[in-house]
């Protein structure tokens, strides 16, 4: 059985979910349950804490685990990153009331207060910086309005929390993450981990194209499919109307109402655009 570690609670616990259950996985039924089994996938799963699951899968003892890229940094676990999932995207970054710091370099002798100590002393080792780090659970900006702290270094998603603690980011980011598939480093994948990895490789496909249909005359083929090359190819068949064909495409959903509307231009009719539901590439 192949044993995966997702994460429990949490920003991305039902993210991850959602990406198995689509992949075909059975999930656990209660939100509290520690463990399930997919027999008919040969899938044991185990809900563990997200800043836990890279020591686990580190140790050997798990074979992939779900997590966040700046979770697992932060855990110093030896884990590499198989496919990045595409969601619970966020940046991490230091804030500080505004003025007070304005740069990375401004730090050096303050108290700095986070919940990613790895990531924050991984990163002002690079920039040769020596500040005190005051490790907190969580609710980390109202530790400069309480006096623990100078500046803080935390996860931004919306900034709406930054905001309303009236604190500003300065620096560059000190790091974008995403949830990611991880497994031991140096640990070669064998048949199980490779089907998982293209059930999950499909769902990101599935929910990132769309597929298009359109009918367009023979004559400007070449340039609808200038706006529609696929992936592969599109597929062209004829159709009963006399030089006219229908071309079948997968097309971006980010790009899909400009394409759109670029066939229209041309002269195709009939364009519509359905989901995937799942594939394999
Ligand atoms: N708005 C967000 N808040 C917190 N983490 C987020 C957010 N958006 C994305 N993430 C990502 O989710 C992961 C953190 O998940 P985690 O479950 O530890 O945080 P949480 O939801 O704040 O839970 P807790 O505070 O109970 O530890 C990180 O990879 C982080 O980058
Ligand atoms: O940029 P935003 O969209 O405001 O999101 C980022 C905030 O959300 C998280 O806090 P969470 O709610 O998890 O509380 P915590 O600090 O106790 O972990 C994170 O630690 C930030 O505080
Ligand atoms: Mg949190």
């Amino acid at each position: 059985m192949l044993r995966i570690a997702v994460p429990n609670k949490g920003a991305l616990s039902e993210g991850a979910t959602d990406m198995l259950t689509e992949a075909g996985y059975r999930q656990r039924r209660s939100s509290r349950d520690l463990q399930s089994v997919d027999a008919a996938n040969g899938v044991e799963f185990f809900y563990l804490r997200p800043g836990d699951i890279a020591t686990y899968v580190a140790s050997g003892d798990l074979d992939l685990g779900i997590t966040g890229r700046d979770l697992a940094v932060n855990s110093g676990a030896e884990v590499e990153e198989v496919l990045a999932l595409g969601f619970g995207r966020s940046t991490f970054r230091y804030a500080a009331r505004p003025g007070e710091v304005d740069d990375v370099a401004g730090l050096d002798g303050k108290r700095i207060a986070t919940s990613y100590p790895g990531v924050v002393r991984r990163d002002l080792e690079q920039h040769g910086v020596k500040t005190e780090i005051v490790k907190l659970a969580g609710a980390v900006e109202n530790a400069i309005a309480l006096g623990v702290a100078d500046a803080i270094a935390d996860v931004v998603e919306t900034g709406t929390t930054l905001k309303q603690a009236g604190l500003a980011v300065f620096g560059d980011p000190i790091m974008h993450s995403e949830a990611v598939l991880v497994r031991k480093g140096g640990n070669p994948g064998n048949g199980a981990t490779e089907q998982l990895l293209r059930r999950l490789r499909g769902v990101l496909v599935a929910r990132s194209y769309v597929m298009l249909a359109y009918d367009v005359r023979a004559e400007l083929l070449e340039s609808a499919v200038e706006l529609t090359p696929g992936i592969e190819s599109p597929t062209v068949s004829p159709l009963h109307r006399e030089g006219w064909v229908a071309v079948q495409s997968m097309t971006e959903r980010a790009d899909l109402h400009r394409v759109m509307d670029a066939l229209y231009e041309l002269g195709a009719r009939g364009i519509l655009a359905s989901n995937i539901d799942a594939c394999r590439l």
